[in-house]
């Protein structure tokens, strides 16, 4: 038979991935070297040369969004692929369980828990512990799952907390007992299974005679138990992977995995792909010499025929506002499409789709909510709604209760009796002398933060009151607490509320434009999605696998990134392979920007470049901007001079002197309270003449 086109293009390495079989074959190469590409050909090649039957191939992704691309690309390369199954580890494993529901004492139609639902049957096992003190077992139970640990297995490894194994051990007996399962038990139950009923097994063998894993780096200790599971005697076994883009330690990946390989899988054949189509040499180059300072690390080179093209871009602007206005400048030039903007954590994108919306830009967000789409921001949102309208039911119902304070749905049903479609607020406090024990003191806690945040908006500036609204109302403890579970960045996206109420000043005026601002941009995001044209904004880590013709990397600043996601010590190892893999899902240009200032918490703080910059080889890059902010010639401030803050309003400069490079003033205002700026960035501050007042 004449070889395929498909062939053809391929260079002597990928050719030999593409057409070995027989023996287990492991591909470990950089970013850009075709492993996506040899595992697709290879799934075309085995179906129309190698004689496998499509249905008894299998091919594992790390997305869903990866496996549907896959699933395209292999039929457009060959329609003789229609059959093949594509699929993530969590897919197949839940498939498998479907079909052999009665092996595995489940019911055919069982539900899948996420954390939530683990949390709350977790919770029913329990008669007196607090939901909140149970998400650490939550989580502690589906790390273990990660490396396929059982209730009765040493849990030590996992943690030496003593009640670990006694809490794990009543949750998947309720989980059992009531035939459903958890995300962990979509990998370890078909392990088990497949060890255990000797007939399954055999006919797994039988169906699957080659299963083919992309991103493998990545994958844990309990799906590389299943994978050894699925490979009978002459089951064909190909991974992919590089080890230095395993970004996902801290969910239980195991890079020993991808080590170990050849010593799990005897007569292992490893090749290496070492030309990367991808990247021009300038972006090869960068990210070549920013992951060679790692130490663990096999180290393997690349090299490209691609032409050399532009340089790097290292921006320095002066914030996340003019961050933003500088992307939204920058994508002019080229489709939308050929754009994406990463960054580290999730909150970042609030700033960019202020000002996309502003300005019609369509973009998309992968693998994320938009950002007032987000949970935790609706609960702010309704929060705020509430105390600028006690009247609103839906804002109450949706937090009386949330976080939990001992509200049921009886003392609901009360409140909304006796309000009677007018003020919840009184209403609360009407039924306040009848209540008895925990929803007594919970509602009164309510009542009472719901009275001071009235008061406090009076006169307190906009940000000020939403701090205090995350903080008493427990709702900041409460999404730390599932950032913890679920290694999300909630929190992050809690303090964002408070960064982008900063510029609205104080009093109910601020609060009402604030929301008004918030439900213009929300109806605006609709119409946008139609166009097709879209800018991508992504973290760094949803980006696995993807490219884009221009990159641009932003928050590139000190505690941002590298980051540690606020409960670990910073890894600076895996942070850096968090950049590498940034870097390398650039085709031809990539941009780097770094801000001298930035929001924490609704105050303006002073960033420093990321430590990673200094990695990136100087004669790659342009720099634009300065690094420091400009040395002020001068004082333009002096004793006696008139100022306007918006949060504080009129006051008197009572002493200006340099700080370093940087000019630094004391204003006494008018209210008596004295306070110290940089003017330079100080953005609600201007200067007035001291006949304005
Ligand atoms: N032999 C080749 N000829 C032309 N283009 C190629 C060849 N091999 C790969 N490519 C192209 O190079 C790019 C990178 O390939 P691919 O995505 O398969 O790399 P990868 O190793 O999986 O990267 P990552 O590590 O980021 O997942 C793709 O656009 C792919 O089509
Ligand atoms: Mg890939």
């Amino acid at each position: 038979m004449r070889s395929p086109d498909y062939l053809e293009s391929l260079n002597p390495q990928q050719l030999e991935a593409v057409t070995h079989y027989g023996t287990p074959l492991l591909i470990l190469a950089g970013a850009g070297s075709g492993k996506t590409r040899v595992i697709t050909t290879r799934i075309a090649y085995l179906c129309d040369v190698a004689g496998f039957d499509p249905r008894s191939i299998l091919a594992v992704t790390f997305t869903n969004k990866a496996s549907r691309e896959m699933a395209e690309r292999a039929a457009s390369l060959s329609p003789g692929t229609r059959g093949v199954m594509i699929r993530t580890f969590h897919s197949f494993g839940a498939w498998l369980l479907r079909r052999n529901a009665h092996l595995a004492g489940l019911k055919s139609g069982f539900t899948i828990y996420d954390d939530d639902d683990s949390l709350t049957l977790l919770h029913s096992t329990q008669d007196s512990r607090k939901k909140q003190d149970l998400k650490r077992y939550v989580r502690m139970i589906s790390r273990a799952k990660d490396y396929a640990l059982g209730p009765e297995d040493d849990l030590t490894t996992i943690s030496s907390d003593p009640e670990l194994p006694r809490l794990y051990r009543l949750y998947q007996e309720r989980l059992d007992r009531m035939g459903n399962v958890d995300f962990g038990d979509l990998i370890m139950k078909p392990v088990r299974l497949l060890g255990e009923v000797e007939e399954l097994r055999r006919r797994f063998h039988q169906r699957f005679k080659a299963v083919m894993v992309d991103e493998y780096q990545d994958s844990n200790v309990a799906q590389f138990k299943l994978l050894k599971a699925l490979s009978g005697p002459d089951t064909d076994i190909c991974v992919v992977g590089d080890e230095d883009q395993s970004i996902y330690r801290f969910r239980g990946a195991e890079v020993q995995n991808i080590l170990n390989f050849s010593r799990e899988f005897k007569g292992t054949r490893v090749i290496r792909l070492e030309e990367n189509y991808r990247s021009t040499g300038t972006i090869l180059a960068v990210a070549s010499s920013v992951i060679a300072n790692n130490q663990e690390r096999l180290g393997k080179t690349l090299w490209t025929r691609n032409p050399e093209g532009v340089r790097a871009r290292i921006v320095y602007l002066r914030d996340h506002d003019e961050e933003a206005e500088y992307c939204a400048r920058l994508l002019g030039d080229r489709r939308y499409s050929d754009t994406a903007i990463l960054y580290r954590t999730n909150a970042q994108s609030l700033a960019f789709e202020s000002v996309f919306l502003r300005r019609g830009i369509p973009y998309r967000i992968v693998g994320s909510l938009r950002f007032y789409e987000r949970e935790e921001v609706k609960d702010v949102l309704a929060f705020l709604a509430f105390i600028s309208n006690s009247l609103d039911e839906v804002a109450f119902r949706r937090i009386v209760n949330k976080p939990a304070r001992g509200i049921g749905n009886t003392t609901l049903q009360r409140i909304l009796d006796q309000a009677e479609g007018d003020d919840l607020l009184s209403a609360c406090e009407a039924i306040l002398p009848s209540l008895g024990g925990r929803s007594a003191a919970g509602l009164a806690g309510f009542v009472d933060l719901f009275r001071r945040l009235q008061q406090m908006l009076e006169s307190a500036p906009l940000a000020e009151v939403i701090e205090l609204l995350i903080r008493d109302s427990g709702l900041y403890e409460y999404h730390q607490k599932q950032d913890e579970v679920a290694a999300t960045q909630k929190t992050s996206n809690l303090e964002e509320m408070v960064n982008a109420a900063a510029d609205y000043g104080r009093g109910p005026e601020a609060l009402v434009s604030f929301l008004e601002d918030i439900e213009l941009d929300r109806s605006r995001m609709t119409a946008e999605e139609e166009s097709g044209e879209y800018v991508t904004l992504i973290t760094m880590h949803n980006t696995k696998g993807l490219e884009f013709p221009r990159v641009i990397i932003t928050g590139m600043e000190e505690e941002l990134f590298p980051g540690n996601n606020g409960f670990r010590e910073v890894d600076y190892e895996e942070e850096r392979r968090i950049f590498y893999v940034s870097l390398t899902r650039a085709r031809e240009e990539l941009i780097l920007t770094s801000c001298r200032s930035r929001f924490i918490w609704g105050r303006r703080n002073l960033q420093s470049p990321s430590c990673f910059l200094r990695e990136i080889p100087q004669e790659r890059v342009e720099v634009e901007g300065d690094e420091k902010p400009a040395a002020s010639a001068a004082l333009t401030y002096s004793p006696g001079d008139g100022v306007y803050h918006d949060a504080y309003g009129t006051g008197v400069v009572v002493k200006s002197w340099l700080n370093g490079e940087r000019e630094l003033i004391i204003v006494r205002f008018e209210t008596g309270r004295s306070a110290t700026f940089y003017p330079e960035f100080e953005n609600h501050l201007e200067r007035v003449y001291i006949d304005e007042f």
